[in-house]
C-alpha cells in the first residue's frame, strides 16, 4: 500500500502524568504512527482516534478512508493516530510494567477516562510539534475522544468528526458494557485482574465478544449471513462465529485493557464537572461533522440525531450524515468508501474547494 511508504512508526515516554483521578502514572508510553508530512506551521495535523480493540496503524483498519489522494489525504495532511492510554497495542496499559515495582500493574492499574487519553494525545502532539489539529475524527469510542477534544482544547481543534459515537454514554451501552465486565471478572482466571504471566480469563473475555459482536452487528445481517444454518458440528453458524470472534479477540487483545477501556466508556460525559451537557458544548469552536449508521443498535441513529441536535442548541457550527449500511455499528469499520465520502465532502466543504 502506497501509504505505508510515508509511514512512520514511533512511541514517546512522558516522565509523569498525572491523570483526571488524581493518580500518577510514570514512564508512561504512547505509541503512534504518522502518515505524510507535518507543514512548518505545524497546522495540517489530521488525529484519527481509534475504538475500542483499535490500535495507532490507522492507515491499515482504515484502508481506502487515509492514504495518497483519498479523503484524509497523506499528501496534504499529516495524519497521526496513537494507542489509547490503557490501550495494549504499544502504550501503556495495565499489563505494562509498572516502572516502581518491576510488575504488570494488573489490579493496581488507575482509572483511566476519556479525558485522560486526550490530555495524553495532546501531550504527545505537542512533542511532535502540531500546534493545532486541522481534523479530529474517530469512530466509537474514538468518536467520545473527539468530541472531548473539541471541548477540552476548543482553540487547538478546527474540525471534529464523531462517528456512530456519544457526548454522554447512554445506559444501553453502559449496560452492555457490565455484560461484558461481569464476564470477565465472572471468569476465576480473572484473578482480580492480576493473572500476567499466566493464560488469564480467557473464557470469560471470550464470551464478552461474543456479547459486544452482538451489539456491533444488525439483525438484518445476522439473519440474511446466518439465518438458521448450522455448522459441520451441529451448532447454528452464528454460534460459530461468535467463537470464532471470541477466540480471535481472546489472541490479540488484554482482557484487563479492555476492561480499563470500557470502565473510559462509561465515565464518557463531556458535561462532567463542566456545569452540563449544554455549557461544555458552548464551549467548542470547531466546526464539527456528528456520524451516525441507519443501522446502528448500539448507538443508535436516533441518538446520533439527538447529539446533532444538541450541539446545534448550543450553537455550535454542525451538520449531520448518516451511514447507509446493513452492518450495524460496525459499519464505519466495514462501509470504509462511503465514510470516506462523506468525510471528504465535509473537508471540501469547510474548506471551500467545492
Ligand atoms: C481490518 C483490520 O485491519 S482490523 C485491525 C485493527 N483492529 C481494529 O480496528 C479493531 C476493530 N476491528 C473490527 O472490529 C473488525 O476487524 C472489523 C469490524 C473491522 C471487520 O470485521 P470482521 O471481523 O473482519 O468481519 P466479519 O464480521 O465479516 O467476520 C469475518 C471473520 O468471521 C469468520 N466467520 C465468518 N462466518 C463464520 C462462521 N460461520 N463460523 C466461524 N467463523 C466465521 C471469517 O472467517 C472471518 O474470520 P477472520 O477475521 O479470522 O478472517
Ligand atoms: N468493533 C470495533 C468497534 C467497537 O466499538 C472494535 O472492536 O474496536
Amino acid at each position: 500500500m502506497k501509504v505505508l511508504e510515508k509511514c512512520r512508526t514511533g512511541k514517546r515516554v512522558l516522565p509523569e502524568v498525572v491523570l483526571e483521578s488524581g493518580a500518577v502514572l510514570r514512564e508512561v508510553e504512547a505509541a503512534y504512527e504518522t502518515y505524510g508530512e507535518l507543514n512548518e506551521t505545524g497546522t495540517n495535523a489530521v488525529l484519527v482516534c481509534h475504538a475500542l480493540t483499535g490500535d495507532a496503524q490507522a492507515a491499515a483498519w482504515w484502508n481506502g478512508v487515509i492514504g495518497p489522494k483519498q479523503a484524509l489525504d497523506t499528501e496534504r495532511y499529516f495524519v497521526i493516530c496513537s494507542n489509547v492510554l490503557g490501550g495494549c497495542v504499544g502504550s501503556t496499559g495495565p499489563q505494562s510494567v509498572n516502572p516502581e515495582t518491576g510488575r504488570p500493574y494488573g489490579s493496581s492499574f488507575p482509572v483511566v477516562t476519556i479525558r485522560d487519553m486526550v490530555h495524553l494525545q495532546h501531550r504527545l502532539l505537542q512533542e511532535l510539534g502540531v500546534s493545532e489539529l486541522h481534523l479530529v475524527i474517530g469512530g466509537s469510542m474514538g468518536g467520545l475522544q473527539a468530541i472531548e477534544w473539541a471541548v477540552t482544547y476548543p482553540s487547538f481543534v478546527r474540525h471534529c468528526i464523531p462517528i456512530a459515537s456519544a457526548q454522554q454514554l447512554s445506559a444501553l451501552a453502559i449496560a452492555y458494557n457490565d455484560a461484558m465486565r461481569s464476564a470477565v471478572t465472572n471468569d476465576p482466571a480473572w484473578n482480580g485482574g492480576d493473572y500476567y504471566g499466566g493464560a488469564g480469563p480467557v473464557q470469560g473475555f471470550a464470551l464478552a465478544r461474543k456479547i459486544g459482536m452482538i451489539t456491533y452487528r444488525s439483525f438484518e445481517l445476522f439473519q440474511d449471513r446466518f439465518g438458521r444454518e448450522t455448522a459441520p458440528n451441529g451448532t447454528f453458524q452464528i454460534q460459530s462465529y461468535l467463537a470464532h470472534h471470541g477466540q480471535k479477540l481472546v489472541n490479540r487483545f488484554d482482557a484487563g485493557s479492555y476492561l480499563c477501556l470500557l470502565n473510559a466508556m462509561d465515565g464518557h460525559d463531556v458535561g462532567r464537572g463542566r456545569g452540563g451537557l449544554q455549557a461544555a458544548l458552548r464551549q467548542i469552536t470547531a466546526r464539527v461533522l456528528w456520524v451516525g449508521i441507519d443501522s446502528d443498535r448500539l448507538y443508535t441513529a436516533a441518538e446520533q440525531r439527538a447529539c446533532y441536535e444538541a450541539l446545534k442548541g448550543a450553537g455550535v457550527k454542525c451538520s449531520y450524515a448518516e451511514i447507509q449500511s446493513v452492518h450495524g455499528h460496525d459499519a464505519f469499520l466495514i462501509e470504509r468508501e462511503q465514510t470516506a465520502e462523506i468525510v471528504k465532502s465535509f473537508l471540501q466543504r469547510v474548506e471551500g474547494t467545492v
